[in-house]
């Protein structure tokens, strides 16, 4: 893979978008090709188990452990909006081509994409975690101008972490489903992200502290 090679990718499995626009919980599944995790229901559900501890740990929600069960089927808690893995975790810089050489160097990640978008006012690298961009990637955000959200964040924090990004499936339907939940999306519909994708963000306030970012891949 070379530079431009970047698709914000995974295997994209389609979920009916009746059933995830609205709050229905989406445990079952349809075929093989729509199991979202590949696992049985047990493996499953101890995985949600041990998901929802963490939650009540970070956020203080004491329900959480009394309400599920390795025993119970997943289809009763677990709610599917199509996310289907992390795209990628975003890095604020201050130098993007000095980053770059950091990451490059010392972990041995692999720049496979550059671009420019004004509109987000970002220079941005994406890296491969692993040998492809299955496994995900980092991506690295420099501001344009002194007035982008980035040079905001770098002034507020200095560099870290400023972003955490789920591919979906249907961003449409997603958004739909987490303003049914009462979350704030930033952007009224989706606008262009990384190659082409579309985008739109949770804000951190209704995220656990978290700038969450949707991305539906082109
Ligand atoms: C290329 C594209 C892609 O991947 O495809 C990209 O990602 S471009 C990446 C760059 N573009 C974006 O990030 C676009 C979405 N982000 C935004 O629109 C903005 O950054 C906001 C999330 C709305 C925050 O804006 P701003 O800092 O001006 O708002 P604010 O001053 O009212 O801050 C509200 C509160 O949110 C907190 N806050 C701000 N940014 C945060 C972040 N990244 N993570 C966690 N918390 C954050 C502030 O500390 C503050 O908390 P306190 O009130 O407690 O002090």
């Amino acid at each position: 893979m070379s530079p431009g090679d970047y698709r914000p990718t995974g295997r994209l499995i389609g979920v009916g978008r009746r059933r995830l626009a609205g709050t229905e919980d989406v445990g079952r599944v349809d075929s093989a090709a729509d199991r979202p995790f590949g696992r049985e229901a047990a493996g499953r559900a101890g995985e949600v188990a041990r998901t929802a501890w963490s939650a009540e740990r970070l956020f203080g929600q004491t329900n959480a452990m009394a309400e599920i069960s390795p025993d119970k089927p997943a289809a009763d808690y677990v709610t599917d909006i199509g996310i289907r893995r992390i795209d990628h975790v975003g890095v604020a810089v201050a130098d993007l081509d000095k980053a770059i050489d950091f990451y490059q160097q010392t972990f041995g990640m692999r720049c496979v994409h550059t671009e420019t978008n004004t509109e987000q006012g970002v220079r941005e690298a994406m890296l491969a975690v692993g040998p492809t961009t299955e496994g995900g990637c980092l991506q690295l955000l420099a501001p344009l101008t002194p007035e982008s959200t980035i040079a905001k964040f770098l002034d507020r924090n200095g560099p870290g972490v400023q972003q955490v990004a789920y591919t979906v499936t249907d961003i449409d339907a997603a958004c739909a489903a987490l303003r049914e939940r009462g979350l704030r999306l930033l952007y009224d519909t989706p606008r262009r992200g990384t190659a082409d994708s579309r985008i739109n963000f949770v804000h951190p306030k209704d995220a656990g502290g978290v700038l969450v970012e949707l991305v539906q891949p082109a």
